[in-house]
């Protein structure tokens, strides 16, 4: 039997059928302010509530803003990370200002994917890690789409080979009908897309699994919203272009 990580978001394991099958790496594509944030987050807090460590890879947030926006979810990694549960690489300051003082994990180079790797790679081995967030892959290859395949494929590499179960945020722009481009989508082994569409003159949020490798899932498009306690996925509704009905 195949080993499931539970994301611990509700609806969202019924939706995967029990969960990401352990080890993938699963790209979590959306456009701006569709949720990929947050749903990475509560995934890494969840394991953690389970007693795995995780590491979120800061590249688009100062690590600072991070621990407070989790925070007002309720979701305190501090304690975390002084247990050694949990651990932030900060990708995002190169190690300018103030974070040289607070920053355990720092990546000075974006261009120099072996630093990275090898920074990522000891906080994982120093945590023992078993869930990993990079947010966004899309950061160390926006200007250099010709190797963004042989990126992922390099940090997969390095994941699977640890045991980590992985989500990748991947940005897309707002009416975009890809995930993050073909190298990528065909490099990773799932791709959750995450939606913002105007019905009725009302944002509405939805969530579809396009690919899982491993496992079964549903393959509708389902709603789900962003509360003051993170995301709920209506496992049993779908959203159509009409509107959400129940199923
Ligand atoms: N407490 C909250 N309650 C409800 N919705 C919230 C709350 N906090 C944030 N949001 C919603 O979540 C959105 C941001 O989500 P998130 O940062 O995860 O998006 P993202 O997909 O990572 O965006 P980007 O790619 O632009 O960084 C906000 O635009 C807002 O609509």
């Amino acid at each position: 039997m195949i080993k499931r990580v539970e994301t611990g978001i509700p609806g969202m394991d019924e939706i995967l059928h029990g969960g990401i099958p352990e080890r993938n790496v699963v790209l979590l594509s959306g456009g701006p302010g569709t949720g990929k944030t947050i749903f990475s987050q509560q995934f890494l807090w969840n394991g953690l509530q389970k007693g795995e460590p995780g590491i979120y890879v800061a590249l688009e947030e100062h690590p600072v803003q991070i621990r407070q926006n989790m925070a007002q979810f309720g979701w305190d990694i501090r304690p975390y990370e002084d247990q050694g549960m949990f651990a932030m690489v900060d990708a995002f300051t190169a190690g300018i200002g103030r974070s040289r003082e607070y920053e355990k994990y720092i990546v000075h180079d974006l261009t120099d994917l072996r630093e990275f790797i090898d920074v990522l790679r000891q906080a994982i081995k120093d945590i023992d890690a078993k869930r990993v967030v990079v947010d966004s892959v899309t950061t160390l290859y926006i200007n250099k789409p010709a190797i963004a395949r042989s990126i992922i494929l390099q940090l997969k590499r390095v994941l699977a080979g640890t045991g980590c179960t992985s989500i990748f945020v991947s940005q897309i722009s707002v009416g975009e009908r890809g995930f993050g481009g073909p190298g990528v989508e065909h490099g990773v082994d799932g791709i959750i897309r995450l939606d913002l569409d105007e019905i009725d003159g009302e944002l509405k949020r939805s969530l579809t699994v396009w690919k899982m490798r491993g496992t079964s899932h549903s393959m509708r498009r389902h709603p789900f919203d962003i509360t003051d306690k993170g995301i709920i996925v209506y496992a049993n509704k779908i959203l159509k272009r009409g509107g959400i009905v129940e199923i």
